[in-house]
């Protein structure tokens, strides 16, 4: 597979990582202004970088496209001209929709919109995905080109916003939560290094659990909670602090937040 990723920042370098790290790719074209921050990933022979987002277009089949919403639409224009039939138009811009995609190229275009999350780099995001009429045709080739970097999903295009909230902010949200179970393990008396270790792991295993057994997390919860134990005192005194609450309030504010940003 060629793949050309447009805007090559936080976001698109992960996916770059991603795709090197599961040999994803038979060659690999990163684009961005200021190439100085892809000297590293520049060492792998299938990797080239460029400032040319034509050239990379012309020389690749899948074109993952990462800058910010703002700069899509002037891109898009750029590149509108040699778009062809062997192409593979992925977005991962927040909020960009379909419908204005189509604006600017055209509805006879394979069009795939996917939301993906940092942990890309590491083989391990969660990726909700949707396609054009036209693009349906390869939704397969997108499911498994992010399947080899995690897990993905195939959403209505509506449900995208959300899918950005609860996936791609979401990740930030779980890292906030490890830093905190971290700072409460330092306070009971593991070094920091150790705390880390203890609550990334300890999270690992919560999600793995749920995953491998397929089972809900209170039937989990109700078998580490012994009877006037202390991990039910713990959770509850969670609860009466409303941490329950306030993830769902902080997920719904994420929400608003990115429906206003739409809007405006
Ligand atoms: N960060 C995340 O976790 C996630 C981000 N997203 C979405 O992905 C997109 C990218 O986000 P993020 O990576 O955080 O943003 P960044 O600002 O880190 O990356 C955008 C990149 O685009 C490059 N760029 C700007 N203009 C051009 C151009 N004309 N040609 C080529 N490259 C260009 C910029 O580099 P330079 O200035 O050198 O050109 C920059 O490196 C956004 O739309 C965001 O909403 C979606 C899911 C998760
Ligand atoms: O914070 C943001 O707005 C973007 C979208 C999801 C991740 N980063």
């Amino acid at each position: 597979m060629k793949i050309a990723i447009i805007g090559a920042g936080n976001l698109g370098l992960s996916i770059a990582k991603g795709i090197l790290s599961t040999n994803g790719a038979t060659s690999m074209v990163l684009t961005k202004r200021n190439l100085s921050g892809l000297k590293e990933i520049e060492k792998y022979g299938i990797v080239t970088t460029t400032t040319d987002n034509r050239e990379a277009v012309a020389k690749s089949d899948i074109l993952i496209f990462a800058v910010q919403p703002g700069q899509f639409v002037k891109i898009l224009g750029e590149v509108k001209d040699i778009l062809t039939d062997k192409h593979v138009i992925i977005s991962t811009i927040t909020g960009f929709s379909i419908a204005r995609m189509e604006e600017v190229i055209g509805p006879d275009h394979y069009i795939i919109r996917a939301m993906p999350n940092t942990a890309i780099s590491v083989g391990k995001s969660m990726t909700c995905i949707c396609s054009n009429e036209k693009g349906a045709k390869r939704i397969d080739l997108a499911k498994a080109i992010f399947n080899r970097m995690g897990h993905s999903m195939q959403i209505p295009e509506d449900q995208m916003q959300a899918a950005t909230v609860i996936c791609a902010s979401g990740i930030a949200f779980w890292m906030r939560l490890i830093r905190a179970t971290t700072q409460g393990a330092i306070q009971l008396g593991f070094d920091a290094k150790e705390a880390q270790e203890l609550a990334m792991h300890t999270c690992n295993g919560a999600a793995s659990l749920l995953i491998e057994s397929d089972s809900h997390p209170e039937n989990e919860i109700d078998k580490v909670t012994t009877p006037r134990g202390c991990t039910i005192s713990g959770l509850n005194e969670m609860e009466h602090q409303g941490l329950s609450s306030s993830l769902i309030r902080g997920i719904v504010a994420s929400f608003d937040k990115i429906n206003e940003i739409k809007k405006g």
